[in-house]
């Protein structure tokens, strides 16, 4: 457990970050709800004390010209409280438009500088987002204006606390006294709903995942066919409710304490004011002490109830703050040099030494000990059934991750001494997961390579290259159509979306990748998964010469798209089961030459005989569940599919 001085030491660390923060977005709104606030806080005090002037004035027979000075006092006293909330709200929503502009850009930055994709698989580090998120929108705003609010508080205590000094010492003391509980219960509820926003800060996640797939495009039919959208409903009411049921719960203490402070105060109060009526009765006090008594009775306990309320809620907002001070404050999840070696261009090659690797601890091996090497011109294809790791080296290559054990080598110099960034700056690749954006056909292809985002002419060459540009010209306005399913209306509609096939998708992804054409690396991880026999046909052969002395790594499962590939390796359970030409692997009579031989007998009529080395699947009908119970329907066989998971 963290003690209470280090504690105090985070504490302090991050209101001077929010305050510093809340400086830099907006010094003038800081100022100007610093002053405001200041005159607030003394507005009850005068107002208390010009009106005992009044009554006692009055008490003792001044008549309207004798009192003017204290009533023009007292009415400007009354505008001032009138005015100044609005000013001072005023203040303080441009500091905190200010502030959100400041922060969600702080945050946004650390999370781009994360140059691999570890921390972006980590459920942790999506909580903590989420609550740096959060806590970014108002954190910042609320310890400032719980300071400011302390700082109104303080001055209204001060000016009340020296009234009752005159009038009766003892009660503060007991109104003094009767604040102590107070302050430990806000602080401990501070305390309590921190750690339950944390708490369910997991049941919060899932409850927006589940909420998102109830309405999302691409998950819309499934949920359709399989009927899932009551279960998808009920599991996300089930996270709602338990936190809401977490939620109620702190309502509910939060309810017992203010419920029993308030009686507290309340007791307190009327007690005081027995006293003072008895004491004007017995003509210790004045008229006018008796009312300046009542209102720094309630001054008094208003404003220890404000400091009390204010510390709770800038304490609160301390501590969700430190969620976006350590999202903002996180190391990289690579480390990168301080001094990375420059990346020129490829002039030997890339080479995979000895390279281990997991996800985790807790994982398996994904790769044990692969070596290999691809030279400069070169092409090498990866094959290998779904899970042998041909995905995950493509990573490494890109180091999206490291490897636990061994080195991946650019011309000699290891991948961890580079900038990541320059060293993507010299690959292009298109991934089996590609991404679609909801942005015009141009810019979906364009974003390819940032800096020629509005050079139309390559766009267009990429597009060509990748056999989609007679699609995107037949579209309502070409280049420049939103592609959407989210944005999706009128034809006329400049912002209306166009919706594109599967197929058309994974070509506008080539292209994007084919816009980094000039790069040393192409990496296609399965460029062609979701085109038709005729589309892939002619993308392989466009890629085929665009490859063409080029170096480029190729994963395919149509193993027709590789054998032309100078090298093909084979992995298999993370190891390099076979490695050569086409015609080598086939002499070989291994793995290779069985899928190789499988495929191809699936384009031959009537041969539906399993190839040694290949998982054999069971026939639907040996499935529980999947057994034909149509009478009379013939018996169905299946043949062993190597379809990747893009199709
Ligand atoms: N982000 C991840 N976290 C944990 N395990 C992962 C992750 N990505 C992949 N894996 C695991 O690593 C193994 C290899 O996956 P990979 O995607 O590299 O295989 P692949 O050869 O590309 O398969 P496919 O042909 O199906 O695309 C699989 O067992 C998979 O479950």
């Amino acid at each position: 457990m963290t003690s209470p001085a280090a504690y105090g030491a985070a504490g302090r660390g991050r209101f001077r970050a929010a305050a510093a923060l809340a400086w830099r977005a907006h010094p003038a709104a800081v100022l100007a709800s610093g002053v405001t606030v200041l005159l607030m806080g003394l507005v009850p005090v005068a107002a208390a004390w010009l009106t005992k002037l009044v009554l006692d004035g009055l008490a003792a027979g001044s008549g309207p010209a004798g009192l003017l000075v204290q009533g023009v006092a007292l009415g400007v006293t009354g505008l001032a409280g009138a005015a100044l909330p609005s000013v001072a709200e005023y203040a303080q929503d441009q500091s905190r438009r200010a502030l959100q502009v400041l922060i969600q850009d702080r945050l946004f930055q650390a999370v781009n500088a994360h140059p691999g994709l570890s921390r972006f698989e980590n459920p942790a580090f999506h909580d903590r987002v989420r609550l740096a998120q959060e806590a970014g929108q108002n954190a910042p705003q609320r310890i400032v204006r719980g300071v400011l609010g302390i700082a109104q508080g303080a001055v209204t205590l001060a000016g009340f606390t020296a009234a009752l000094a005159v009038l009766a010492p003892w009660m503060i003391l007991v109104v003094a006294l009767s604040a102590v509980p107070s302050v430990r219960a806000q602080l401990d509820l501070s305390r309590r709903r921190a750690g339950m926003m944390w708490g369910v800060s997991p049941r919060a996640r899932r409850q927006i995942f589940f909420a998102n797939l109830l309405t999302s495009p691409d998950a819309a039919k499934e949920i359709r066919l399989f009927g899932l959208g009551d279960l998808l409903r009920a599991r996300m009411l089930r996270e709602l409710r338990a936190v809401n049921a977490a939620e109620q719960g702190l309502a509910r203490r939060t309810l017992r304490t203010q419920g029993t402070l308030s009686l507290l105060g309340a007791a307190v109060a009327a007690l005081g004011l027995l006293w003072a009526i008895d004491a004007a009765a017995s003509g210790t006090l004045t008229v006018g002490d008796v009312a300046v008594f009542a209102a720094a009775v309630a001054g008094v306990q208003s404003a220890l109830a404000s400091i009390v309320g204010q510390s709770a809620d800038a304490h609160n907002a301390l501590l969700m703050f430190g969620h976006y001070l350590d999202v903002v404050a996180e190391a990289p999840d690579l480390p990168v040099p301080r001094r990375p070696r420059p990346v020129p261009p490829l002039r030997e090659g890339i080479e995979v030494r000895d390279v281990w690797f997991r996800y985790d601890d807790a994982h398996p091996w994904v790769l044990r000990g692969v070596d290999l090497f691809i030279p400069r011109g070169g092409s090498l294809a990866l094959v290998g059934l779904n899970g042998a790791g041909k995905s995950t080296l493509v990573k490494l290559i890109c180091r999206l991750y490291d490897p636990v054990r061994g080195s991946i080598l650019w011309d000699g110099v290891d991948l961890r001494d580079l900038d990541p960034a320059e060293l993507r700056g010299r690959i292009g690749a298109v991934f089996q997961d590609y991404m679609s954006y909801d942005l015009t056909a141009a810019e979906n292809i364009g974003l390819g390579d940032v800096a020629a985002l509005d050079d139309r002419d390559r766009v267009e060459a990429a597009a060509r290259l990748a056999g989609v540009h007679e699609t995107i010209t037949g579209l309502p306005r070409g280049y420049d159509t939103l592609l959407s399913r989210i944005f999706f209306g009128d034809r006329d509609d400049p912002q209306a979306g166009v919706v594109l096939s599967g197929g058309q998708w994974q070509r506008l992804a080539l292209a994007r990748a084919l816009m980094r054409q000039a790069r040393d690396l192409l990496v296609l991880d399965e460029p062609s998964s979701g085109l038709d026999a005729q589309a892939e046909h002619a993308i392989h052969q466009s890629l085929r010469r665009h490859r063409a002395g080029r170096t480029s790594l190729l994963i395919s499962h149509r193993l027709g798209a590789v054998r032309d590939a100078n090298v093909i390796v084979v992995l298999a359970e993370g190891r390099i089961a076979e490695r050569g030409s086409h015609a080598e692997l086939m002499a070989l009579g291994g793995e290779y030459a069985s899928l190789f031989t499988l495929q191809a007998q699936g384009y031959e009529p009537g041969d539906s005989r399993p190839s040694p080395g290949v998982p054999n699947l069971p026939a639907l009908a040996d499935v529980p569940g999947l057994e034909d119970s149509r009478e009379g329907a013939s018996p169905r066989t299946t043949t062993p599919s190597t379809r990747s998971k893009g199709t």
